[in-house]
């Protein structure tokens, strides 16, 4: 018997292994538009992405040369002074101008307009107020929220009038007392059968899915906080259906009402003049803020890439602001195939959403950790007397938080 034809692997053994080794080699991800590769590739934590390719309007002349020249600065119609961007001491020309980019029609940029002090000022209102009942958060699914909100008890827990043997410490939660796991809770310091008062647990998520495990546990306020992810303010938006609900709302946020009409004014007449040139006109006598989120995100947070388009209005310019640390926003366009460019959103920045842009994709798939600027510190320089005694409460919170808020007109003129 001859073994010369033997083989230790045959032809059809040869070309499965060619074909596993085809397969491994293969990029998963070489069909991926490119907003997703960029989305990804800022998503990454290891190795780091390079923060040098994001445009940072503070340092223009460090732009990626790619977009150093499709960036335009345009002059505001109307300048952003008031209290309510505070004073600053030399005129600063964040207020005069904006920053358009070629290719992305609608787009509008302001570098932070704002006084440390004004943003602190908007900030410690703001979660004062906003972490309050009517305004509903993430946190009131599974919480019952007290009427002082939630950030009032961290601010209390973080001077020492509050703790563990207070009764308000742990906010209860809505939980069916027989769902509620055998050790999961603390039955000393939560009565459940008040905590579910007045309330129907239905078993679901925010996205309205139903919840097979809980994880959910009695909070410290300092824990509590951590998890605020949003809080919804004018009409009321219902997440899992992407659909507003007509017959409630709250109040949109007096000041961030009145700053959004002034960023309307502001925008309206704005020109990119270029290859392919574009005004935008708004009236703000047509502009009524109407709705809006505050978004939280700590260190791992992102936000995918979407098109907000459940407003009937989708005319109207959409405006959001930034305060905190510094998060990575992709700028996209109609859809994931438009190749987006990575703006930096540092504290105080202003967008501006409109025409084309208002219905383009964006995300923000990333929050750029030990960002926080020195005037939103303990440590700032500037702290009046009252700020002397409350900013440090906040100070710690967003050493890890970027937060921001976007108005928009809900309803057609
Ligand atoms: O956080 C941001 O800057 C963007 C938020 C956003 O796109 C949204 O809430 O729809
Ligand atoms: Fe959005």
């Amino acid at each position: 018997m001859s073994f010369s034809g033997y083989s230790a692997t045959s032809n059809r053994q040869k070309k499965l292994q060619l074909q596993q080794v085809l397969k491994r080699d293969a990029d998963p991800y070489q069909n991926q538009t490119p907003f997703r590769a960029l989305e990804r590739k800022f998503k990454r934590r290891v190795p780091p992405p390079d923060f040098s390719e994001v445009i940072d309007f503070q340092n223009l002349d460090k732009a990626p040369e790619e977009y150093r020249s499709r960036i335009k600065r345009v002059e505001l119609s109307e300048k952003l002074y008031g209290p309510l961007f505070g004073s600053v001491s030399e005129e600063s020309s964040a207020r005069n101008f904006g920053y358009t980019v070629e290719g992305f029609t609608g787009f509008i940029f302001i570098s932070n307009p704002f006084s440390g002090r004004a943003q602190r000022n908007f900030i410690r209102e703001s979660l004062r107020e906003f972490t309050k009942p009517p305004y509903i958060s993430n946190l009131d699914t599974h919480y019952v929220i007290p009427s002082c909100g939630v950030w009032n008890l961290f601010e209390q827990e973080s001077k020492g009038q509050l703790n563990e043997t207070s009764e308000e410490y742990f906010v209860p939660l809505k939980l069916d007392p027989t769902k509620v796991k055998e050790g999961k809770q603390d039955a000393k310091l939560i009565d459940t059968s008040s905590a579910t008062a007045g309330y129907q647990y239905n078993g679901l998520n925010e996205k309205g899915e139903t919840i097979r495990n809980t994880h959910l546990e009695v909070l410290p306020p300092h824990e509590l906080v951590k998890r605020l992810r949003w809080i919804t303010f004018g009409y009321q938006y219902h997440w899992p259906t992407k659909a507003y609900i007509w017959n409630e709302a709250v109040c949109v946020p007096p000041a961030l009402a009145e700053l959004t009409r002034a960023v309307v004014g502001a925008i309206d007449g704005v020109k990119f003049e270029g290859e392919s040139s574009w005004v935008h006109n708004y009236s703000k006598d047509d502009y009524k803020p109407e709705g809006g989120v505050f978004n939280f995100y700590q260190p791992r947070d992102s936000l995918m890439g979407h098109i907000d388009q459940s407003e009937p209005n989708l005319t109207a310019p959409l405006i959001s602001y930034s305060f905190g640390c510094n998060g990575v926003f992709l700028m996209g366009g109609a859809d994931r195939n438009t190749p987006p460019i990575p703006v930096l959103l540092r504290s105080g920045d202003i967008m501006a959403m409109c025409g084309p842009c208002r219905k383009a994709f964006h995300g923000v798939p990333r929050i750029i950790e030990d960002t926080l600027p020195e005037y939103l510190t303990s440590l700032a320089s500037d702290l009046d007397p009252d700020e002397v005694q409350d900013w440090p409460v906040f100070a710690s919170y967003l050493t890890t938080t970027r937060i921001n808020a976007n108005v928009r007109q809900v309803v057609a003129i």
